[in-house]
Parts: structure tokens; C-alpha cells; sequence
């Protein structure tokens, strides 16, 4: 596990769209595993920024997001499709066809959970993965649990998250209360992972990761420990509280 402490959110952010411009350009037409939430809007800011002004190119770039909230769909203001679209995929040119955003409606979401893993692998497999992390130490939304799921399934999640969540939403009541993620074995098989972390409210999930001596279903993120290729951004208050 590498770690690399930048001085704010800012380098927190173009550190980590510097990794995937020169990644986009070692293999154009590269699958993106990306995350929603406020840590990665400015990596997606940054990746704007270089498609307008260096030409970064994303019309071979396949995107899989990592989850979404049950019940809602696309057109939803606080769907993570929605959210996708309204910061990053708008405002670059990338073929909306080729961007994957777990589908909160779908009829059947069992089989669906299963049929998404098939598609990433079909895709040939997630190439780098953009995480962050819960303060509770979640990823997507793998809640700290007794048991963790491998694949792609649905989660209730927890008072905390839906807490933490509801500052997107009108009310606490609005915020859905189960959501489809990617599971802890879905994310893993990504062949580079990249977390992403910033703001004293995250220090202790990162130090508790970066003891890296115990993996723990309490703590979904200590799987990452199990990986070969994970970078750990993170701005000083998060590195150091
Ligand atoms: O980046 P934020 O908004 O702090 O959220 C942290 C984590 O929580 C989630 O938004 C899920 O609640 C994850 O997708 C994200 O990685």
C-alpha cells in the first residue's frame, strides 16, 4: 500500500487526475472504476480541466460506478447517475454508452447485481478504481458489518450513512435506505485501486487502515490490505486529524 499526503484537497485532487491522465494515455481505451460522494468532485474537476485544456481524450474510456441508491433512477436529482452526468461525464467526451451506473429501478435486482459483475469482467475488468472512504471506514457501501458481501448485491445502510447522506437530500426521511454496491470482491478485482481521502472527519478510518495489521469486516476498507496495487491520496487533515 502506498501512501502519498498532499497539502490540501486541491493536490489531493490533481494528484489523482495526474494518475489517470497518464494512465488514459498508456491505454486510451482504459475502464475507469468511479466513485460518488463530495471527495472525488474535484478529481473530476481536475479531469475537466485536462480534457479542455491538454486534450485529455475520453471517446474510448468505459466507466463502472461503484453503487446506487435503490428506488431511485437516473433522472433523480440525488441518483448517483444524475450525479455522474451533472459533474463529470457532461462536460468531457466520452460516449454516455460506454459509462455504467448501477440501475436503482431495475425489476429483478438480484439477477441485476449479478449481471453488473458479468459486465464489468465482460468490459475486461476494472483497470484503476477511484474510492473513497466512509468515516466509519465503508467503501461504496460495504457497511461495517458481521459479514461482508463478495459481488455486486443489495445493502441496507446504515443510521450513520443515511445521516451522513442526507445533507444531499430535502429530509433524513428522503434519503433511500438500501442501495446496490459493488461488493468488497467486485472492488478487489480492480488491477489498481486509488483511495481517496480529505478532511480531519476521515483521519481515523485512515490511520486505522494504515495500521495495516488486521483485515475486518468492521472496517470494509482494511480488505484493501489483500490487494497488490492500492494508492492512498490523502490531504494532511486526513493524514493527520
Ligand atoms: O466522499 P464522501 O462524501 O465523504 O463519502 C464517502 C463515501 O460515502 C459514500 O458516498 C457512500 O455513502 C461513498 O460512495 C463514498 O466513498
Amino acid at each position: 500500500m502506498k501512501i502519498l499526503v498532499e497539502k490540501d484537497y486541491d493536490m489531493m485532487s490533481k494528484a489523482a487526475g495526474q494518475i489517470i491522465k497518464e494512465e488514459i494515455a498508456k491505454k486510451p481505451n482504459i475502464v475507469l472504476g468511479l466513485a460518488t460522494g463530495s471527495t472525488p468532485e474535484g478529481m473530476y474537476k481536475e479531469l475537466i480541466r485536462m480534457h479542455k485544456e491538454e486534450e485529455l481524450d475520453f471517446s474510448k474510456v468505459v466507466t463502472f460506478n461503484l453503487d446506487e441508491y435503490v428506488g431511485l433512477d437516473g433522472d433523480h436529482p440525488n441518483s448517483y447517475r444524475y450525479f455522474m452526468n451533472d459533474i463529470f461525464f457532461n462536460h468531457i467526451n466520452i460516449n454516455i454508452k460506454n459509462t455504467h451506473v448501477p440501475n436503482g429501478k431495475a425489476e429483478d435486482l438480484g439477477q441485476y447485481c449479478k449481471t453488473y459483475d458479468e459486465i464489468i469482467q465482460e468490459a475486461g475488468g476494472v483497470d484503476i478504481q477511484i474510492l473513497g472512504i466512509g468515516e466509519n471506514g465503508h467503501v461504496a457501501f460495504n457497511e461495517p458489518d458481521e459479514a461482508l458481501s463478495v459481488g455486486t448485491s443489495i445493502v441496507k445502510l446504515t443510521e450513520s450513512t443515511i445521516q451522513a447522506n442526507s445533507r444531499f437530500f430535502d429530509s433524513i426521511e428522503d434519503v433511500p435506505k438500501t442501495a446496490i454496491t459493488m461488493g468488497i470482491g467486485s472492488i478487489l478485482k480492480a488491477k489498481k485501486i486509488i483511495l481517496l481521502a480529505n478532511g480531519k472527519n476521515k483521519a481515523k478510518a485512515i490511520k486505522e487502515l494504515l495500521k495495516g495489521d488486521k483485515v475486518s469486516t468492521q472496517m470494509p476498507a482494511s480488505f484493501l490490505l489483500l490487494h497488490p496495487d492500492v494508492t492512498i491520496i490523502v490531504d494532511e487533515d486526513a493524514y493527520k486529524g
